[in-house]
């Protein structure tokens, strides 16, 4: 059985990632805000909107400080942005989700996300995603690293330097390999688990493209942020 170790730089790696991760978090007043405003279709359309634009100002900050992105090509960096933002979204609403809340919370949370305009042909495979990333139990570590491999991914629309995205996720890989071995001994396909999450997402985001479109149709407005990221308007 071959001895895992993480590395100095390996671990060096994992505490700037996580340190972004947790530095980048959410603001509380505007998840709150998805507890405490009234029912409505429109109310709660409005509230993903401001929720979903605050994740992607959140996602800039923290793809900023993934080691080795800046020296990415720039255009190759907005790419990589626009490419992962849904993925990173979905990924990080799972994570909200999957957290231990005060009982009640999730529940409303859930009613919040089911009546706010979205079609049933979305919401149950995006609730689907939701409950297999809640009983995949991560640790904060894995989660931060799963949201840099979906954003370094390197087939994403107009990424020019392909190799050198490919080099950077393959660090980020190895480094959660490792730490999938090291963290669920008991669970030898814990790891490629974790991947076949990234291939879910994918599915999810071409739903997405489809949701908008509906959206767009029934009139909703989108905030210009998530305009310029989806490529819609
Ligand atoms: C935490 C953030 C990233 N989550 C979020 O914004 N959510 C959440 C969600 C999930 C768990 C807890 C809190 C919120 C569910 C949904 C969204 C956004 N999208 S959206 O971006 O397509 C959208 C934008 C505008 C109208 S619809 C729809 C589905």
């Amino acid at each position: 059985k071959e001895k895992v170790e993480i590395t100095k730089e390996q671990r060096a790696l994992i505490k700037a990632i996580l340190d972004a991760y947790n530095r980048h978090q959410i603001p509380q007043d505007v998840t709150k805000k998805l507890l405490q405003e009234q029912y409505s279709a429109e109310e709660n359309f409005l509230l993903l909107t401001e929720v979903a634009t605050s994740q992607v100002q959140v996602l800039v900050e923290f793809t900023k400080n993934i080691p080795g992105f800046l020296s990415l090509d720039r255009e190759d960096q907005i790419a990589l942005l626009k490419g992962s933002a849904v993925e990173a979204m979905f990924l990080r609403s799972a994570q909200v989700l999957s957290k231990k809340m005060p009982s009640g919370y999730t529940e409303v949370l859930e009613e919040r996300i089911r009546k706010s305009g979205m079609s049933e042909e979305f919401i149950t495979p995006m609730f689907n995603f939701y409950k297999s990333i809640g009983e995949l139990h991560m640790t904060q570590e894995e989660q931060a690293l799963l949201t840099t491999i979906t954003i370094l991914t390197p087939d994403r629309p107009y990424v020019k330097s392909h190799e050198a995205v490919e080099r950077l996720q393959e660090t980020m890989l190895d480094v959660l390999r490792k730490l999938c071995v090291l963290q669920h001994p008991q669970e030898p396909q814990y790891f490629a688990r974790l991947l076949g999450r990234l291939t879910e997402l994918r599915t999810l985001h071409h739903y997405h493209v489809e949701m908008l479109t509906s959206w767009k149709t029934n009139d909703h407005k989108f905030t210009p942020l998530l305009c310029e990221i989806w490529d819609v308007q």
